[in-house]
């Protein structure tokens, strides 16, 4: 028997079927939808609908987040203040309120919404941003072994702009080649995994800074097992 076996950590695995279902499925769902579109660049699958939600319903929202905002939190073992200076809020899925755009989002990407982490309702005053990440979680951070019990690795990231901004707040995927202006109610999708299930590094993004005006959007992220328990 070797010594090192059973006490080493397992290392995360680069590629999953489970993350390569996912990839292929919901990509599958949203090539099928009339009213959603694929950008057009081929380093990541990413989404667009634009009109998915309603003004009234993203007027609700936003009066949710500004009631409950704090700073937002970085998962990161870096203490990097200045990373991501917006506040947040979680939106409880089982509010009246919130429950069917969380339901919406979950049934649009064909995915059940207990592998969906709770939605995160996020404000970016002028001058706040959120600095170039990833979504998909990093095997080398101290956060992946509590993670892996926690339903695993994220697959889709899906986030809705709540409001027009005047200027600045775009999603900039520098690596990708692709930058998203917010618009209200448009719903944005993307693979945080490659078609093999392994992260996809070009994912890469970033909340720019707002200018002018105030950003509302909210964001949902995805597992590859159940969230919920
Ligand atoms: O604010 C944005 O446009 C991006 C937000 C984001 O990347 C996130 O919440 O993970
Ligand atoms: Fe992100």
């Amino acid at each position: 028997m070797s010594l090192f076996a059973r006490k080493s950590k397992t290392p995360a695995p680069a590629t999953s079927a489970v993350r390569q279902r996912f990839g292929a499925e919901v990509a599958a769902r949203l090539d099928a939808h009339p009213a959603v579109e694929r950008a057009a660049i081929a380093a990541a699958q990413v989404y667009y609908y634009v009109d998915f939600l309603d003004a009234e319903t993203c007027d609700r929202l936003i009066a949710m987040i500004d009631a409950h905002r704090r700073p937002s939190t970085l998962l990161s073992d870096r203490n990097d203040q200045g990373f991501r200076t917006s506040d947040s809020c979680d939106m409880n899925r089982w509010s009246p309120e919130v429950q069917p755009t969380d339901e919406a989002i979950a049934a649009l990407l064909g995915i059940d919404p207990a592998h969906g982490e709770t939605m995160q309702g996020q404000r970016y005053a002028p001058g706040q941003h959120f600095r170039a990440h990833h979504d998909y979680f990093h095997a080398t951070e101290s956060y992946w072994e509590r993670m892996q019990q926690e339903g695993g690795q994220r697959t889709w990231t899906a986030m809705i702009y709540l409001n027009d901004v005047p200027e600045g707040g775009a999603t900039w995927f520098p690596q990708a080649g692709i930058k998203v202006a917010p618009r209200r109610g448009m719903l944005l999708a993307w693979n945080n995994m490659n078609p093999d299930g392994s992260p996809n590094e070009a994912t890469i993004h970033e909340g720019m800074p707002v200018v002018e005006g105030v950003k509302y959007i909210i964001t949902k992220w995805f597992r590859e097992d159940r969230w919920i328990k």
